[in-house]
């Protein structure tokens, strides 16, 4: 199956936990709990309830940044960037049970994260979007396409997933651009009917992955 992460934020109607809720709704069943702005211990009660969510659902649940937490908590995983804990000591924190994401902007980070024990890769940005701050420069498909084929020359068999600004029209170009799936959150959020959004982002994952018949990296 072509891949879906959902990765939570926020509106003035929509709260994180309601973000989980929708996603979960529509369908997705691997959530990534980003929440940047707050503290640790809004986090932790934000975790624990979305946590509970995607057991009930049967959903992958991963939490963006916080480690500890992660690892405290049994959640499935943990997404990392530069900023970030490396992965390779993520990796020996949470031993081999835990499946980490790496964010790359170029093939020499997708190398780094997979010499560091990386189960998946979140690339981009895909384009412009106003849901992180201090964006790495913007790939598209040319960029996609080049560090796939970067990755096939050197035999780095990652799944990578493409963020930033990803909306339900991108995937079947991405999936052709070499990805094995995509993250997004606000083009779900921003809909006018945002559990519609999320099914209809399913539907045509689950199109996407009949016509490329890749391998699902959740
Ligand atoms: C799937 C996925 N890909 C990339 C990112 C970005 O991670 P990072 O660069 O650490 O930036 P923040 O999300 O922490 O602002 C991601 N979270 N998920
Ligand atoms: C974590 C992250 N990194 C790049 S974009 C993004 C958030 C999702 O972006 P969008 O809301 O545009 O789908
Ligand atoms: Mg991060």
């Amino acid at each position: 199956m072509f891949g879906v992460q959902f990765i939570t934020h926020h509106t003035d109607t929509i709260t994180y936990l309601d973000s989980v809720r929708i996603a979960l709704e529509g369908g997705c069943r691997w959530i990534q709990l980003r929440m940047k702005e707050a503290s640790d211990t809004q986090a932790e009660e934000v975790a624990r309830q979305a946590l509970a969510l995607c057991r009930a659902a049967g959903a992958v649940f991963i939490i963006d940044d916080r480690v500890e937490l992660a690892g405290r908590l049994h959640a499935d995983g943990v997404h990392l960037g530069k900023a970030d804990m490396p992965v390779r000591e993520a990796r020996r924190l949470l031993g081999p049970g835990f499946r980490i994401g790496g964010t790359a902007n170029t093939f020499e980070d997708v190398r780094i994260h997979y010499e560091g024990g990386a189960d998946y890769i979140g690339c981009g940005p895909f384009r412009y979007t106003t849901t992180k701050q201090k964006l790495a420069p913007i790939l598209g498909l040319e960029g996609y396409r080049a560090i796939t084929a970067r990755m096939r020359e050197e035999g780095i068999d990652l799944p990578v997933v493409g963020i930033g600004g990803v909306t339900a029209e991108d995937m079947s170009a991405l999936a052709g651009a070499g990805l094995s799936g995509i993250a997004l959150s606000g083009s779900v959020l921003r809909a006018a009917d945002p559990v519609g959004e999320m099914r209809r982002v399913m539907q045509i994952a689950k199109q996407v992955s009949d016509n490329y018949g890749r391998q699902n990296q959740n």
